[in-house]
């Protein structure tokens, strides 16, 4: 596997080994023990999620905050998805940055994304479904998030936004200034 951390300490996008044959492929998807070691980190996943989304759907920007904060390790079962993590740790030197990484079934990669980050992703592809572990349960009290088209953060989705299929929820989320102070 090639890990390879991107320009926000922490995050890392990691390429899988794959083992190609006449019958097809087949790879490790996650071996706790290699990637606490690869990453020089010691997280313990507990949940895995996934979800369906159609072409121009974006969710985020989400986070859970204090005790249920999450890092996530996230991937693309069938489709393409444009992933996004804002940097959102105080006193980060890169606090309000954020990377994209295009995340897709053909490609395999999967993308790290530590605590304290705002997490999203648009889909590119007419289907997509997205697969990620979360090495902190659901809390829906914890929840926390920034509307994905705020100005200061200036992120491109490549999808047409004003077409983009948001959740009321994520409509109406609060820009990163008002939230990080
Ligand atoms: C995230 C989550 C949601 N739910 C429920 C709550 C709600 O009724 C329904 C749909 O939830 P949401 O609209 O929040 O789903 P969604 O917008 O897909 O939320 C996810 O977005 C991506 C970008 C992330 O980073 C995730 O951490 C998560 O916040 O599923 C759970 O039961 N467990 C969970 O872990």
């Amino acid at each position: 596997m090639k890990v390879t951390e991107t320009r926000l300490r922490g995050c890392f996008i990691i390429e899988p080994q794959l083992f190609k044959d006449e019958r097809g492929y087949f790879f490790e998807s996650f071996n706790e023990a290699r990637f606490n070691e690869r990453m020089g980190i010691s997280t313990h996943f507990v949940q895995d999620n996934q979800s369906f989304s159609t072409r121009g759907v974006i969710r985020g920007l989400h986070a859970q905050t204090g005790d249920f904060a999450q890092a996530k390790l996230v991937r693309v079962l069938q489709g393409e998805v444009l992933d996004v993590a804002v940097d959102a740790r105080p006193g980060s030197p890169t606090f309000g940055q954020h990377v994209a990484v295009t995340l897709s079934a053909a490609n395999q990669l999967q993308f790290f994304i530590p605590r304290g980050f705002l997490h999203g992703f648009s889909v590119l592809s007419n289907t997509a479904v997205f697969f990620y572990k979360c090495d902190n349960y659901y809390n829906k009290a914890s929840e926390t998030g920034v509307v994905y088209n705020d100005p200061g953060l200036n992120i491109n989705w490549q999808v047409d936004a004003d077409k983009a299929g948001i959740s009321p929820k994520d409509a109406e989320l609060p820009f990163f200034n008002d939230v990080f102070k």
